[in-house]
């Protein structure tokens, strides 16, 4: 299998801090990551590393055969797409919501013009296939939590990435939206030619079965990483989150119990 994503001793230093410790961690095509890790313990830090939003203070990191400093990094980052929160804040409140999709073209937050017309039809097109056609003239600071979640969705599958990054992208989707959501991923991980996707999550519920491995954060630190068979376990949960919690599985799903 080849290498999708690299992580090779990566640290992140911000403010005097050391918030990621020297990572290293793999993705291999065909798998597909959750990420999970307490409050703090810096997923998001080392999403914005692999995304280019924020340089590594030291050590390697590859998409592909490309890696960072070695390549044209606005190339690179083409092919990750990303669904994120953070994102939202950096998004102009008057920003047609044709624009913010068609921005992953070019993975640009705002395009301060009208994007050409294939772009825009196909930003159309995409969020006709997530039901969002309603919001096609919608500006992106009157939009739901939910609305902008489905335009980053749009947005994301604008470009043609090898992975696909989703940072908690069911927080705020009513327990009905979150379930159409999941089954979209899952849906996607079943294209031909899927992208690898990586979710970061606090929700053990929302691991499906279409995600393969597990990469466990603690303090900066990789605690754990491997198979879901492997690593997700009531044990592995207990330590990340400094406190007994009991994991239950049933038909693929998980259910998880604080004690
Ligand atoms: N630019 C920065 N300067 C200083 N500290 C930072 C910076 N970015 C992140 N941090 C700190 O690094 C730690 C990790 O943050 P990060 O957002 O990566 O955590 P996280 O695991 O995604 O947390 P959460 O689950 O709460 O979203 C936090 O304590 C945060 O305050």
């Amino acid at each position: 299998m080849s290498s999708v994503l690299r992580v090779q001793n990566v640290t992140f230093v911000r403010g005097g801090r050391r918030i990621l410790k020297g990572i290293d961690w793999e993705v291999k095509s065909g798998q597909h990551w959750c990420v999970l890790g307490p409050n703090g313990c810096g997923k998001t830090s080392l999403i914005s590393l692999i995304t280019g939003y924020e340089p590594a203070t030291s050590g390697d990191i590859q998409i592909g055969e490309d890696q960072f400093g070695n390549s044209d990094w606005r190339e690179v980052r083409k092919r990750v797409g990303l669904v994120t929160n953070t994102l939202t804040t950096f998004i102009e409140p008057g920003e047609p919501v044709i624009n913010v999709i068609a921005s992953g073209r070019e993975a640009k937050l705002n395009l301060w013009q009208d994007p050409p017309a294939a772009w825009q039809r196909q930003a159309a097109t995409l969020l006709k296939a997530t039901g969002s056609q309603h919001l096609r003239k919608s500006l992106w600071g009157t939009l739901s939590q939910g609305e902008k979640q489905k335009v980053l969705i749009c947005r994301a599958l604008m470009a043609k990435f090898n992975v696909l990054i989703l940072d908690e992208p069911c927080a705020g989707l009513d327990p009905v939206a979150r379930e159409h959501f999941l089954n979209w991923m899952a849906e996607i991980s079943s294209w031909p030619e899927a992208p690898s996707l990586v979710m970061v999550t606090h929700h053990v519920e929302e691991i499906l079965p279409c995600l393969t491995h597990v990469l466990m954060l603690k303090d900066g630190n990789i605690h754990a990483e491997g198979t879901k068979d492997e690593v997700l376990t009531s044990a592995a949960l207990s330590e990340i989150y400094g406190a007994p919690v009991s994991l239950t599985a049933k038909n693929g799903r998980y259910a998880l119990m604080v004690l």
